[in-house]
């Protein structure tokens, strides 16, 4: 009896020890699991060409590697002017829109590492500009997509195409890029875990273009016309926003709706005066540069030569009586619910960021992100009294292109804002005129790449490193546990074989 207790006692013994000795393998293992865990993180690298109407820029991200990518981690590395117009301006020369591009492809290889260089996403995205041509010319704007995708080819990069955005993703990409960037839809905590932010507001996005404009929002209410809502599902949310992209209504193209209408009333007798332009400026322009968009075409012959020549009367009370005459006001067939030309608009709801040429004007009229109402409409009506010799010397740096259609520019916009969108005095300090949030430009380049690239999940992710921090912390307590236990036990048999 005695002599089997004794076996039995080494039996346990034999089996306490290894079990210790796995816990302390397995104690030894999750700890150096952690110091990897530790290491620098290698860096991923995206990319995106906005090839807008007016200019293209090429946008390089970054995010920590390896499994961290489903996090809200992207960040901006450089952004890239590309020197010339929009790639819709080389109708006639094709290859020169490829061409145009390598500079800053040059600049975006020295910036990554070799090793990541094959792994690099790149995108190119056009917008309005190239809307506009291939509404006029499909062939034509086929002709410059395959050119700018033969150059970008040539890179040793991950390319993944080339394509005109249709206006809906524009304005749904911006919307994204706003609220990813200000971590609206999750944030990392500090204890480690993923949570949708309590009371985080998501902000609505206002982009201003050469060529079209969009408006994007999650309205307070049900939204009436199915074609303008986008549902999506990100991190385990369902967000049901409202967006509207308005071909012919970016700031370029409003501009020559302006023209097209002073036109029209003057019965061409010379020179035409232009109440949006400053006083003693004055602008010469052939018909074949007026007339050369789907969003001016001319019904019946004209001679593209011909010249016209618009002069400034600096009258702002006028100007805004000529802005509106380009929207049509009255035609809904969803009353009370529409912004113009008889477009359903839910009433606008939340914060609002606007970027683009909303920014640059505002800015250039130096005016804070959120200056009040009055002040921004006597900065206006001042600024556009001013005559055209007073804002050149004031303003020797700004290039003219810039510098003659501001004044425009800004009425077209708050006429847009109040009277189309109908902004009012109580909802105008929702809007935010800002160009960058959280180090990073505000635009539809961030949250194309995001959803291309499957860096925003439509569920929630686990973790940042696929094991939860408590569950990480309960298995070491649970093995320090039985390693402790393992040791009791032992130190119990020894103590009970040394007393027989
Ligand atoms: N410094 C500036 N001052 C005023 N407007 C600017 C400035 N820089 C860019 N813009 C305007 O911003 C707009 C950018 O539009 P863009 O992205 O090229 O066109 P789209 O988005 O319609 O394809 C254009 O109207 C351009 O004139
Ligand atoms: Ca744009």
């Amino acid at each position: 009896m005695e002599k089997f207790t004794l076996k039995q006692n080494h039996l346990v013994g034999a089996l306490v020890a290894a079990i210790g000795c796995t816990s302390l393998i397995a104690l030894i293992l999750m700890l150096a699991r952690n110091n990897t865990m530790e290491l620098p993180l290698s860096f991923q690298y995206g990319m995106v060409f906005d090839a807008g109407s007016t200019h293209t820029s090429l946008y390089l991200y970054k995010w920590p590697g390896a499994k961290e990518n489903n996090t809200g981690l992207v960040s901006q590395v450089l952004v890239c002017d590309v020197e010339g117009p929009g790639i819709s301006s080389y109708a006639n020369d094709p290859p020169a829109a490829g061409k145009s591009l390598t500079a800053c492809l040059d600049d975006a290889k020295a910036a990554i590492s070799f090793g990541e260089q094959r792994d690099t996403p790149v995108y190119l995205g056009a917008t309005a500009g190239m809307r506009l041509l291939r509404l006029q010319d499909a062939t034509n704007s086929d002709q410059i997509m395959e050119e700018v995708t033969k150059t970008i080819k040539v890179y040793p990069f991950d390319f993944q195409g080339a394509r005109i955005l249709i206006g809906t993703e524009e304005g749904a990409y911006g919307w994204i890029t706003i609220n990813y960037l200000l971590e609206g839809f999750i944030k990392y905590s500090f204890e480690g875990k993923w949570l949708k932010p309590k009371g985080g507001e998501i902000f609505g996005a206002l982009d201003m273009g050469g060529s079209s404009t969009q408006i994007t929002f999650t309205p307070g209410g049900p939204v009436k016309d199915p074609t303008t809502a986008v549902r999506l599902r990100l991190y385990g949310s369902n967000y049901n926003i409202y967006t509207q992209s308005y071909l012919c209504y970016g700031k370029d193209q409003a501009m020559k709706q302006l023209q097209i209408r002073l036109l029209k009333m003057t019965n061409m007798s010379q020179p035409v005066y232009h109440p949006c332009y400053h006083q003693g400026y004055n602008l010469t322009l052939a018909l074949g540069d007026l007339y050369n968009s789907p969003c001016t075409e001319k019904t019946g012959a004209f001679d593209p030569t011909n010249l016209v020549t618009f002069s400034g009367s600096g009258d702002p009370g006028q100007c805004l009586k000529l802005v509106k005459t380009i929207f049509n006001f009255s035609d809904c067939s969803f009353p009370p619910d529409c912004s113009f030309n008889g477009v359903y608009q839910p009433p606008v709801n939340g914060n609002f960021f606007a970027f683009s040429a909303y920014y640059y004007t505002f800015d250039f009229l130096g005016l804070a992100p959120q200056a009040p109402l009055p002040q921004v409409l006597s900065t206006i009506e001042s600024f556009c009294k001013k005559n055209w010799t007073t804002v050149k010397t004031e303003n020797p740096k700004i290039k003219e292109k810039y510098l003659q259609d501001y004044c425009a520019s800004a009425n077209y916009i708050m006429t847009l804002l109040q009277e189309a969108y109908k902004f009012n005095e109580k909802t105008w300090s929702n809007i935010y005129f800002k160009k960058k949030v959280a180090d990073a430009d505000i635009g539809w380049t961030l949250g194309y790449m995001l959803n291309l690239s499957s860096l925003i999940p439509s569920e929630k992710p686990l973790s940042l490193t696929g094991v939860k921090r408590e569950q990480w912390a309960a298995g070491i307590f649970f093995i320090v546990f039985v390693l402790f236990l393992s040791l009791v036990i032992l130190v119990v048999l020894c103590a009970g074989n040394l007393n027989h």
